[in-house]
């Protein structure tokens, strides 16, 4: 049966109102065991909803599927609709600024959605992202990216883990408690954007604007938006890198050229752009940048002994690699360059050959793609300025004719907060009572530009509460999320809710 037929046979009408009233006086734990057998009840209708959402191909990086990244905010808002969100407001961002291809392209909207209007409630801002890295069944994936396939309780395809499972396991809980007649215990304000995977653009800004009107009176704002540190263990998360992400443009010839015919007597783009690329970072990860580490801030004694309560080590990085490249093997080394050091990745080149076979061209422009994740006290814009000097004196020292140019696509910042708040409390004991143990305290390599702002915006804390794995292979092929972590990832939510609606 499909999602929608399965919601019309339900009749709400019909449910008794004494329900209404024994809730009030149950406890938190009473209430929570009815949601956590409605959720398992409503697995079924929940891999349904995912595999909805998963088979739009909203990725925000490929210009082409822009009209991909629009549906997806049509498919949240009518979900939204039916679970009973009210105030559902579909903000547009404008164009996309460049670098772009085409100068019209238009930003994919903020969806912003209200669950409950009670003052005496409190107000949680729950953010996710509805866009999706880019994925093709020839990068190696075993099935089609955008076709949920369930295999060993493990359900595959784009965005299952970063982040279509996560948003739709919060429409999961406002289902549950929508099917149990149970009031929410917080009001909620949804906030979901499609420019995550692009640097979330032109979100800053929205936050800026809506601070005081849509987003007034919030008290909390919590994402589920990355991962467990390994696999066996919860963790809740108080810090994340920034990333600044860059490319360089070479060109010189007016076209591609035959290397029979061209090579070894014209100056070569792709040549001088590798030659330069190679000399942004060594091959232990150490960035050859000059005045990046020096704006690090130190380690600290207390900061130290954080490390020595964490469940992980290098055989869950090897496993999550799926190789054994690692190039620390001590947890806090492993550790502390993930979370509080930068690290700097190249991540391809546009316009040069890539199929099989033996092409014999020479590229005529090329475009190198790298990013430095940044950590406490990196100033960006100081960094961005380091990037630009190192790359053109480079290219300088080429003395190459080809004309080169060095510029950001776009910069998120990074964050660290502190992990003992009302909020992290809340998650903490749903997180025990769900899992049956006390998560792990973590820090996140990975980037949600957005998150600094929240906190800075709203004048309020941000919890990050991560449902999959360390092994889920976000941005990879085959990217995954468990079942039992999409399930009880959505009890862990509701509890949350719960937990913090009592405090
Ligand atoms: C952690 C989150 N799920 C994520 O994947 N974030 C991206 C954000 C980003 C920044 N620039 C481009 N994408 C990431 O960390 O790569
Ligand atoms: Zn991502
Ligand atoms: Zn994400």
């Amino acid at each position: 049966m499909n999602f929608t037929r399965l919601l019309s046979t339900i009749n709400y009408k019909k449910i008794p109102p004494s329900i209404f009233r024994s809730y009030s006086t149950m406890s938190i734990e009473k209430k929570l065991q009815s949601v956590f057998s409605k959720v398992d009840e409503l697995k079924p209708v929940f891999i349904e909803r995912l595999a909805n959402a998963v088979a739009i191909p909203s990725v925000s990086g490929d210009e082409s599927l822009r009209k991909e990244v629009f549906k997806m905010s049509e498919f949240l808002v009518k979900e939204l609709e039916s679970l009973g969100a009210y105030d559902i407001q579909v903000k547009p961002l404008g164009k996309q600024p460049p670098p772009v291809t085409d100068e019209n392209l238009e930003l994919p909207p903020i969806v912003l959605a209200r669950v409950g209007k009670d003052e005496t409630k409190k107000t949680i801002m729950i953010y996710g992202h509805y866009d999706v890295q880019p994925a093709l069944k020839d990068d190696g994936w075993d099935t089609y990216p955008f076709k949920l396939v369930e295999v060993n309780d493990k359900l595959y395809g784009r965005g299952s883990t970063d982040d279509k499972g996560p948003v739709i396991a919060w429409l999961n809980v406002l289902q549950a408690h929508k099917e149990l007649s149970l009031e929410l215990p917080v009001n909620i304000i949804f906030c979901f954007e499609g420019m995550e995977e692009s640097g979330s653009l032109g979100l800053e800004e929205l936050v800026g604007r809506e601070a005081d009107k849509y987003f007034k009176g919030v008290d909390t704002c919590c994402i589920s938006d990355n991962y467990w540190l390994g696999t066996k263990k919860p963790v809740l998360t108080y810090g994340l890198r920034g990333c600044n992400y860059y490319q360089i443009i070479v060109s010189g010839p007016g076209a591609d050229l035959h290397s029979g015919i061209f090579g070894g007597v014209i100056h070569e783009p792709m040549t001088d752009l590798i030659r330069v690329m190679s000399q942004l970072v060594d091959v232990k990860g150490k960035i050859l940048i000059p005045g990046i580490d020096e704006m690090v801030a130190p380690v600290t004694e207390t900061e130290e002994k954080l490390y020595d309560d964490i469940e992980f080590d290098v055989n869950e990085l090897n496993a999550a690699s799926g190789s054994n490249t690692a190039i620390y093997q001590s947890k806090n080394d492993i550790l502390m360059h993930r979370w509080r050091y930068p690290s700097l990745s190249l991540h391809g080149i546009e316009g040069a050959f890539s199929g099989g076979g033996a092409k014999t061209v020479i590229p005529a422009k090329v475009i190198g793609k790298f990013s430095i994740r940044t950590v406490p006290d990196i100033d960006s814009k100081k960094m961005d300025q380091y990037v630009f000097d190192y790359v053109n004196a480079k290219f300088k020292e080429l003395g190459t004719p080809n004309s080169y140019k060095v510029e950001l696509i776009h910069d998120g910042a990074y964050w660290k907060s502190d992990p003992f708040n009302d909020s992290f409390t809340a998650a903490k004991k749903a997180t025990k009572v769900v899992w049956g143990v006390e998560p792990d305290l973590t820090r996140e390599g990975g980037s949600i530009p957005i998150t600094l702002t929240f906190e800075q915006q709203l004048k309020t804390n941000v919890l990050l509460l991560p449902l999959g794995k360390g092994d889920d292979g976000a941005h990879s092929i085959n990217e995954k999320i468990d079942v039992k972590n999409y399930i009880e990832g959505a009890k862990t939510m509701a509890a949350y809710l719960h937990y913090y609606g009592e405090i």
